[in-house]
């Protein structure tokens, strides 16, 4: 059995019960149940405006009116990455990673993560001399460095150009085996999606419209021939014909 499978069987690392978010009395997330096992690597699709950055806004318990009319249990440790770096431009790369980190053996651990995200030597680069990949590499070891239970990316490469996506999939994949927090990704991209994870949720009309296990080995390729029926699942549940391609 693969080490991510056995994982599965884990009690819950996010628990949502109830869990309902309205905007000037329009309802964006409409009583959610959810549970997401320890470990497991979960994208979450939906069009634009179907209300994923809001869900993950409040498993990150950034949304505090969210959480009053519903149950949400989530970890203590949990990390966030956005499209955008974030990172802070007065401060070096290795600085912003250990941004509200502390213990004598930050620093190096600090150094551990710029190393495994690829970016050993640029400790001490400031964040305008990084390009968009590698800045979203530093936000991933910033991420990592707080030893997260839960990672919670929002659209992490969204901004960037194709290849540099497909090479950041590999190093999320891999951080992830290595590390095994639970992973929920918010993403528009259907391939970005099934390519990474191992269950795929559809946000429809404030509720889970599609849940889906995708069983097929890693490393995916795009092309792997197990991914089309998924990816027509998806394209389905999200209303994409073939006309639409
Ligand atoms: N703070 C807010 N105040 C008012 N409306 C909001 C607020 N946050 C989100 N919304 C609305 O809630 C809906 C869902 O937004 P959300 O950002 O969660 O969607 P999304 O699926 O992440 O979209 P995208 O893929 O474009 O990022 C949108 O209609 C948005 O305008």
């Amino acid at each position: 059995m693969a080490p991510h499978t056995q994982q599965l069987t884990a009690a819950p690392a996010v628990q949502l019960r109830g869990l309902t978010r309205s905007f000037d009395g329009r309802t964006v997330l409409d009583d959610i149940d959810l549970d997401l096992p320890a470990g497991q690597f979960t994208a979450l699709l939906g069009h634009s405006g179907s209300g994923k950055s809001t869900l993950l806004r409040a498993i990150a318990g950034l949304d505090h009116e969210v959480v009053g009319s519903g149950r949400l249990t989530a970890p203590e440790r949990v990390s966030v990455v956005f499209q955008d770096s974030r990172l802070l431009p007065w401060r070096r790369v290795l600085d912003n990673v250990l941004l509200g980190t502390n213990g004598k053996d930050a620093a190096e651990k600090g150094r551990e993560a710029l190393a495994e995200v690829g970016l050993k030597g640029r400790e001490r680069a400031w964040p305008n001399e990084l390009s968009g990949g590698e800045a979203q590499r530093a936000a991933l070891a910033r991420s990592l460095v707080r030893e997260p239970e839960l990672l919670l990316a929002d659209e992490p490469f969204g901004a960037l150009d194709a290849l540099t996506r497909i090479r950041m999939h590999v190093l999320l994949r891999e951080l992830w085996e290595r590390h095994r927090p639970s992973v929920l990704l918010v993403t528009h991209d259907v391939d970005e999606a099934i390519v990474l994870a191992d269950r795929v949720l559809v946000l429809d009309r404030g509720r889970i419209g599609l849940d889906l296990t995708i069983e097929a080995p890693h490393p995916r390729s795009y092309r792997h021939p197990l991914l089309g029926e998924y990816r027509e699942r998806l394209l389905a549940a999200l209303g994409v014909t073939e006309d639409h391609q």
